[in-house]
């Protein structure tokens, strides 16, 4: 008789390999971010990358980092965490879930505090010494949204697509 398999992936590295394959998406030739939402029972709830607004074409619209504010991305992209929590149309997001591939900014952690989700599982926080970063962690802390940093497992997962 056979037995099941040990080589499965966990539960974190699912959801966090799923964020990441969502930040595949984004256009941004600098950083990109993915994130995906998971419900307390573990089921995927909704997915989001960062990008401009629909609408607002990745061939027109602006990827510089620098220079005149409305010729460059900042004021334009739409994170993924919030696209992620936008792009749910099924209700309520009490009590979940979000993994993402970067630290929240402080904007995406009001709307990530309202929306009722309750965890966030981060991988990098390369922005970690900006105000930004700094703000939502003391909003996190007061608002108790739990949050912890995943842990590599360095597993390598090929998809042959
Ligand atoms: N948590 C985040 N989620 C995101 O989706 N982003 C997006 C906004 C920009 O498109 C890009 C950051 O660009 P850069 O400053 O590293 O070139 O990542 C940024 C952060 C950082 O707080
Ligand atoms: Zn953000």
């Amino acid at each position: 008789m056979s037995s099941k398999r040990n080589d499965y992936i966990t539960w974190d590295e699912y959801f966090m390999g799923v964020a990441k394959l969502s930040g595949m998406r984004s256009k941004d030739p600098n950083t990109q971010v993915g994130a995906c939402i998971v419900s307390e029972d573990n089921k995927i709830l909704s997915m989001g990358y960062n990008g401009f607004p629909k609408g607002c074409s990745d061939d027109e619209f602006p990827w510089e980092r620098e220079g005149d504010p409305l010729e460059n991305k900042y004021l334009y992209t739409t994170h993924s965490e919030l696209n992620a929590i936008l792009n749910y149309r099924g209700g309520s997001l009490e009590g979940a879930k979000l993994y993402v591939s970067l630290f929240p900014c402080n904007e995406c952690a009001k709307a990530i505090i309202q929306s009722g989700i309750k965890t966030v599982v981060y991988d990098e926080d390369k922005y970690k010494d900006t105000p930004s970063v700094m703000a939502s962690k003391r909003m996190f802390d007061a608002a108790g949204v739990r949050y912890y940093q995943y842990q590599r497992t360095n597993r390598e997962v090929v998809l042959k697509l």
